[in-house]
C-alpha cells in the first residue's frame, strides 16, 4: 500500500504551475497574490485633519480653555477634496473638515465641539498642542513600501489597502480549471423520485462546491453511467479544456467499477490503495491527447470529500504555483476515539471551545456526521487511538472559515 505522502507527491508531480494572471482590483477579491504589492503613494497622502473643526497654529491657542477662551479670525473654509494650497496666517484660523488638507503653518486642529462654531470669528476653548487631531502624511504607509506579500489571499480589508495605495491591477495566482464527473448507474439528480436502489448524486454537487470554494474554476461537470464506451469517449476529450479532471466512483474492486476498467486500459492512469481511512482506493494519471491530469476519487461520499482535502487541494495549489501543503493547526481532544492501525485516519471532528471531538458516525457513507464537522483530525498510522487530552493535528475544511 502507498503512504498518503507518496500518493500526494505522485499527484503533485502530474501538474506544472500555471502562469500568474493580472486582474483589475474589482476582480481581485479571494485571489492569492502572485507578487508583492508596492504602494505607489504615501498613506495618508498629505497632512490632514482627523476632525471637523478649526486648523490652528498651536501657539495661538496655548492656554485656551472654557474659562479662558481664545478668539481668532476665521479666514475661510477647507473641505475634503479642496485641492488649493492654503497658508494659515498667524493669529487666524480656518474651518477645516475631516480629511481636508491642513493649511501650511497650521499644526493642530480644535474640534468644532470645543468652539462656538463661529464662521467669521470663532471662540476656541481647547489648548490643542502641536499634532493634535492631525493625520500625518505617510504615517500609515510610505510610497515604495511592500504593503502585501505574494501568497496572501485578498480579503476586503486588503482590497481596500491595494486601492488606497493607488494600485489598480495586481498579479494573482491562476485559477485552475477543473471538470467534475460523477459515475454510477444508481445516481439520480436531487429532486427525482427515487426507485428502490437509486440514490441522489451528492458527490457531484459536493465536489463542484469544493472546487469553487477552493478558488478554482469549474469548467465542466456531468454524470456518466457505468458505460465503458461512453466513459472512454468523454475522457479521451474532456470538454472545456480543463487543467484537471476529477471523477468519483468506480475505482475499487467491483464488477462494474468502470472508471478503473476504462482508465486501466488506457495505460496512463495508475490505481493504488493508499494507507488511509477513509479514501483507500485512489487513481491518478493523465487522459486524452492533451494529457490532462486526472484524479479518480472513490465513490463513498466521505471518502471522496476527505480525498479532495488530502490530495486534490495540494494539486490545485501546485497548479496555482503555490506551495502544495496546506497549513494545519492543533487542538486538544475533549474525548477519546479509536483509530485503525497501519492507516492514517482522517477523523471528522468538531472544534468547539478550543477542543475537538468526533462529529458523529465515522462511516464513509455518513454525510450527517460530515456536515457537522469543522476539521479533519489527522491521526497517523502508528496511532491506534486518541485519548482525552491528546493534542491532535487538524486540517481545516474548505469553506469552513
Ligand atoms: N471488495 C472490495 N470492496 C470495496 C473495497 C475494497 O477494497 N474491496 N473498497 C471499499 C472502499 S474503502 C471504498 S471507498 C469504496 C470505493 O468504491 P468506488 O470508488 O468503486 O465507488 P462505487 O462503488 O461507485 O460507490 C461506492 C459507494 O458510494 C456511493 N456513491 C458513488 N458515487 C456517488 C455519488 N456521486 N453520490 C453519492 N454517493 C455515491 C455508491 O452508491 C456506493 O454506495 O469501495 C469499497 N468496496
Ligand atoms: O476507503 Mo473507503 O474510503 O474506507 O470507504
Amino acid at each position: 500500500m502507498r503512504s498518503v505522502e507518496e500518493h500526494r507527491a505522485a499527484l503533485v508531480a502530474l501538474v506544472s504551475p500555471l502562469p500568474p494572471v493580472r486582474v483589475a482590483l474589482g476582480d481581485a477579491l479571494g485571489r492569492v497574490l502572485a507578487a508583492d504589492v508596492v504602494a505607489t503613494v504615501d498613506l495618508p497622502g498629505f497632512d490632514n485633519s482627523a476632525m471637523d473643526g478649526y486648523a490652528v497654529r498651536s501657539a495661538d491657542v496655548a492656554g485656551a480653555s472654557a474659562a479662558s477662551p481664545v478668539v481668532l479670525d476665521v479666514d475661510g473654509d477647507i473641505a475634503a477634496g479642496d485641492t488649493r494650497r492654503h497658508v494659515l496666517r498667524p493669529g487666524a484660523t480656518m474651518r477645516i473638515m475631516t480629511g481636508a488638507p491642513l493649511p501650511e503653518g497650521a499644526d493642530a486642529v480644535v474640534p468644532v465641539e470645543e468652539s462656538d462654531g463661529g464662521v467669521q470669528r470663532v471662540t476656541l476653548m481647547l489648548a490643542a498642542e502641536s499634532g493634535r487631531h492631525l493625520r500625518r502624511r505617510g504615517e500609515d504607509v510610505r510610497a515604495g513600501d511592500v504593503v502585501l506579500r505574494a501568497g496572501v489571499r485578498v480579503n476586503p480589508g486588503r482590497l481596500a489597502l491595494i486601492a488606497a495605495a493607488n494600485v489598480p491591477e495586481v498579479s494573482v495566482a491562476a485559477r485552475p480549471r477543473v471538470s467534475v464527473v460523477s459515475t454510477g448507474d444508481e445516481l439520480v439528480l436531487a429532486g427525482s423520485s427515487l426507485d428502490h436502489g437509486q440514490i441522489v448524486d451528492s458527490n457531484r454537487p459536493m465536489l463542484m462546491a469544493l472546487v469553487e470554494a477552493a478558488g478554482a474554476e469549474l469548467v465542466g461537470f456531468g454524470h456518466l453511467a457505468d458505460d465503458a464506451e461512453a466513459m472512454a469517449a468523454l475522457l479521451a476529450d474532456v470538454p472545456g479544456q480543463p487543467d484537471l479532471v476529477l471523477t468519483t466512483g468506480g475505482v475499487s474492486m467491483g464488477a462494474y467499477d468502470t472508471v478503473k476498467e476504462v482508465l486501466t486500459a488506457s495505460g496512463e492512469v495508475e490505481f493504488s490503495k493508499v494507507a488511509m481511512r477513509p479514501g483507500m482506493p485512489q487513481g491518478a494519471g493523465v487522459v486524452g491527447e492533451r494529457r490532462t491530469p486526472i484524479v479518480t476519487l472513490p465513490g463513498n461520499p466521505v471518502s471522496s470529500y476527505v480525498s479532495f482535502h488530502v490530495f486534490v487541494l495540494p494539486v490545485l495549489r501546485a497548479l496555482a504555483g503555490l506551495p502544495p501543503e496546506a497549513a494545519t493547526t492543533e487542538a486538544v481532544a475533549s474525548q477519546g476515539w479509536s483509530s485503525v492501525p497501519g492507516k492514517v485516519e482522517f477523523t471528522r471532528v468538531v472544534l468547539e471551545g478550543g477542543r475537538v471531538r468526533p462529529s458523529g458516525g465515522q462511516g464513509s457513507h455518513m454525510l450527517g456526521a460530515l456536515a457537522e464537522a469543522t476539521h479533519l483530525a489527522v491521526v497517523d498510522a502508528a496511532t491506534t487511538g486518541v485519548s482525552e487530552g491528546d493534542v491532535v493535528r487538524l486540517l481545516p475544511l474548505v469553506g469552513e472559515n
